[in-house]
């Protein structure tokens, strides 16, 4: 058997099936097995349309259905909803809520309307959220506001009443020439413009004090969270949130299930609050025990630490140049020649490079056993092109 991210034998120990090796000819040879039994960072890169999404989910699926491991799958494209199909015994899908209420053990979890408490976001984070200076009078009275209430209600509430007199005793954030020491005296624009902010924070629906906690999700067999329609700066939140718990609560003790956050289109997510959150879990998740994966196709979009970090890259057919020119200057030196030369040209192929066998292989990946809801929506086939 080939399994490919870990470098000694051992047939009993956990794999997912990835597909099977492809010749130069076109013939399949043996199938191709990944290593889930030890924290991984990998990384999945391809242009549109080039299979990406559809090798999460044939990953999402292996980590699904073996015990000890639970996927994590940050949707934005609503594309992994069919993975609750036919796990399982597939009655056991939360779709209803932010999941914290479910105590359901094991399953397959979509989370459709997903949340997180307010204060998983650290203070000094949330000036940035609305792309303002820590140090403006508005970023600062964000930031004492944020540091000294734990809910969204209570920082609205501390700045419509304007009287706060907690934040006087200071906190660890960087304060403005002439900044008021307190909420009651800051300037009537400066609480205008922190109100305006914490109610489109509000209007993102995602802060709920009873929010997704790491515990609900490692405690089913997989969960889908549909981040689908959800703006970029939310989207971020969220991430962040889930990202950095799940870190904690691996680092404060090996919990029953390790966590593989699998993240599509994660270009997005690097280009958010979430991006110091994903950073670490690539750099340094796998000693605690949360594995990796991002998908992208503009892995010249991400930082380059997160594709030098992946120990193992799977990678579909790329043609934009920078995208090219970043997973070259991140291809190790056991994969002789020029990256580009080896890219697979057609859809459900891809040059899967390990680290730890030293070694890069053509593998077709094998079909999904739940539906797949990706792809691009065609004019022909619809209803209307009769
Ligand atoms: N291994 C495969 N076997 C069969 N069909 C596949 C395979 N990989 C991809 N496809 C099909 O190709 C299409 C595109 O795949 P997918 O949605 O995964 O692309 P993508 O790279 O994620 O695209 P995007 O960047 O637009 O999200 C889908 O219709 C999918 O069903």
């Amino acid at each position: 058997m080939h399994v490919l991210g870990r470098d000694g034998e051992g047939t009993d120990r956990p794999t997912a099936t990835l597909g099977r090796f492809l010749a130069r000819d076109g013939s399949t040879g043996a199938p191709v097995e990944l290593d889930i039994d030890t924290p991984h960072a990998g990384l999945v890169v391809g242009k549109r349309g080039s299979g990406k999404s559809y090798t999460l989910g044939v990953l999402a699926e292996a980590l699904a259905e073996t015990p000890g491991v639970t996927p994590i799958v940050a949707d934005p494209m609503g594309a992994f909803e069919g993975l609750i199909d036919d796990q399982s015994d597939g009655s056991i899908g939360d779709r209803k809520g932010n999941g914290s209420s479910s105590t359901a053990e094991g399953g397959v979890r979509v989370v459709s309307d997903p949340r997180v408490p307010a204060d998983a976001l650290p203070p000094r984070i949330w000036p940035e959220l609305f792309g303002i200076e820590p140090t403006s009078a508005a970023g600062s009275l964000l930031w004492r506001v944020a540091e000294r209430r734990s809910t969204l209600a209570e920082m609205l509430a501390a700045v419509d009443d304007g009287v706060d007199q907690t934040v006087a005793d200071g906190g660890d954030q960087p304060v403005a020439d002439g900044t008021a020491p307190t909420v009651a005296d800051a300037r009537p624009e400066t609480r205008r413009a922190v109100r305006n902010y914490l109610r489109l924070a509000q209007s993102w629906g995602v802060f709920d004090p009873d929010g997704l906690s790491s515990e609900t999700l490692l405690s089913a067999d997989a969960t889908v969270i549909d981040l689908s329609g959800i703006p970029d700066a939310p989207m971020g939140v969220l991430l962040r949130s889930i990202a950095t718990g799940l870190y904690e609560t691996c680092l404060a003790g090996r919990p029953d299930r390790l966590p593989w956050l699998l993240a599509d289109e994660a270009h997005v997510a690097f280009d958010s609050v979430a991006a110091p959150a994903l950073k670490i879990l690539s750099t340094r998740g796998r000693t605690p025990g949360v594995s990796f994966v991002a998908a992208t196709q503009r892995p010249g979009a991400i930082p380059p630490v997160v594709v030098s970090q992946a120990d193992m890259i799977v990678a579909h057919q790329l043609t934009a140049e920078d995208d090219l020119a970043a997973l070259s200057a991140a291809s190790p030196t056991y994969l002789a020649g020029d990256v580009r030369e080896k890219l697979p040209r057609t859809t459900g192929t891809a040059l899967v490079i390990d680290d730890a066998t030293e070694s890069a292989h053509t593998v077709a990946i094998r079909n999904r056993r739940t539906s797949h809801g990706g792809g691009s929506p065609r004019v022909s086939g619809s209803d209307g092109d009769s």
